[in-house]
C-alpha cells in the first residue's frame, strides 16, 4: 500500500459534495472514429469490444499518474493492460485507487500499487465502464454491484474516461428495457425505502437484487441494492437525483450526471471518443 499523504487539493467535481446537485447537463461534442488499437478477427465479439475501448483508454494513462481503477468486465480489460503496461516498464510510478473489492484483489494480482482516497483525494484520471450512456455523457452504473466507491472515487478524479461497447448508447437514461437503475440502500427497512422510491416516478417498479445464493445481494459496503425499472422518462436529471437522496434509507443511485469527461465507444466499425462540451 502506498502511504504518502498528497496535498488536499480543490475537489474536481464540488458539485458531488452532497447535498448540492449539479446545475447543468451538457452534451457531448463527438471525435473521428478511429481504428482499433488492437488487431482483432471478424466477427468481433462484445468482450472483443470492451477490449478496443479499454486499451484506448489506457493509452491516456501517464507515468506518475494517480488512477481510479473501475469495475466490471469492461473495467477489468483496463486493469489488465495496465498491469502488463507496468510489468514491461512502460509505465512507472501509477498508484491504483480501486473501486470494489474485486478490483482491489485484481490489481493487487497483477502488481498494481494501490491505495485509497483518505491518501489521495484528488486523482489524475479514473476508467470505469458504465451500464447505459446519454447523448450528454451521463451515465447510468451499478449493474455489477458497484457504484456507490466508484462515484467517490470517480467525483474525485481530474477526468473520467467512460469505456463502453456500443450497445450501451441510449437517447435518455433509465429507458433500457428490461433492465434497471440500480439504488444502493441500507438493509433495514429496505422494503420501505424501495416502496418511497418506487412512489417518485409514475408507473416505475422495484425489485431487491438478489445474489446467487438466494439472499439479498450485499454491496461492498454491506448494503442491499434495489433496481428500479422505469415505466415513464424520467425527466429532469438532477431532479430525480435529488429526489432519490432525499429518502433517509438511500445511500446513492446509479446515475453518474455530469461526471465523465470522455466516453470510448467501441462498435464493429472502429472507436468512436465523444469528450464532455465545456
Ligand atoms: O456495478 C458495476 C459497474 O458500475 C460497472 O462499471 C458497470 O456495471 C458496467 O459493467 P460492464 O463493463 O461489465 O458492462
Amino acid at each position: 500500500m502506498a502511504s504518502t499523504i498528497s496535498p488536499p487539493n480543490q475537489h474536481p467535481h464540488p458539485h458531488l459534495l452532497r447535498p448540492s446537485p449539479p446545475q447543468n447537463t451538457t452534451t457531448a461534442a463527438t471525435s473521428m472514429i478511429s481504428p482499433s488499437p488492437i488487431p482483432f478477427e471478424t466477427p468481433l465479439t462484445q468482450d472483443d469490444l470492451k477490449k478496443m475501448a479499454a486499451y484506448k483508454a489506457v493509452e491516456l494513462v501517464k507515468s506518475g499518474m494517480v488512477l481510479g481503477l473501475g469495475t466490471g468486465s469492461t473495467a477489468y480489460h483496463a486493469v489488465n493492460r495496465i498491469g502488463e503496461l507496468l510489468h514491461q516498464g512502460t509505465l512507472k510510478n501509477i498508484i491504483g485507487i480501486p473501486t470494489s473489492l474485486k478490483t482491489k484483489e485484481q490489481a493487487i494480482s497483477l502488481g498494481i500499487p494501490i491505495s485509497d482516497l483518505d491518501s489521495y483525494p484528488v486523482l489524475d484520471l479514473a476508467i470505469d465502464g458504465a451500464d447505459e450512456v446519454d447523448p450528454g455523457l451521463n451515465l447510468v452504473k451499478g449493474r455489477g454491484g458497484s457504484l456507490l466507491r466508484e462515484k467517490m472515487i470517480e467525483g474525485a478524479s481530474k477526468k473520467l474516461v467512460v469505456i463502453v461497447d456500443e450497445t450501451k448508447l441510449v437517447e435518455k437514461l433509465g429507458s433500457s428495457t428490461g433492465l434497471s437503475m440500480p439504488v444502493e440502500v441500507v438493509p433495514f427497512c429496505w422494503g420501505y425505502t424501495a416502496e418511497c422510491l418506487k412512489r417518485l416516478f409514475r408507473g416505475c417498479e422495484v425489485k431487491l437484487r438478489i445474489g446467487g445464493d438466494g439472499k439479498p445481494f450485499k454491496t461492498d459496503n454491506e448494503n442491499y441494492i434495489v433496481e428500479m425499472f422505469f415505466g415513464e422518462d424520467i425527466g429532469d436529471l438532477n431532479v430525480a437525483s435529488d429526489k432519490m437522496h432525499r429518502i433517509v434509507g438511500v445511500v446513492e443511485h446509479g446515475m453518474f450526471i455530469d461526471m465523465a469527461t470522455t466516453v470510448i465507444v467501441a462498435g464493429e466499425r472502429g472507436i468512436t471518443v465523444k469528450h464532455k462540451a465545456l
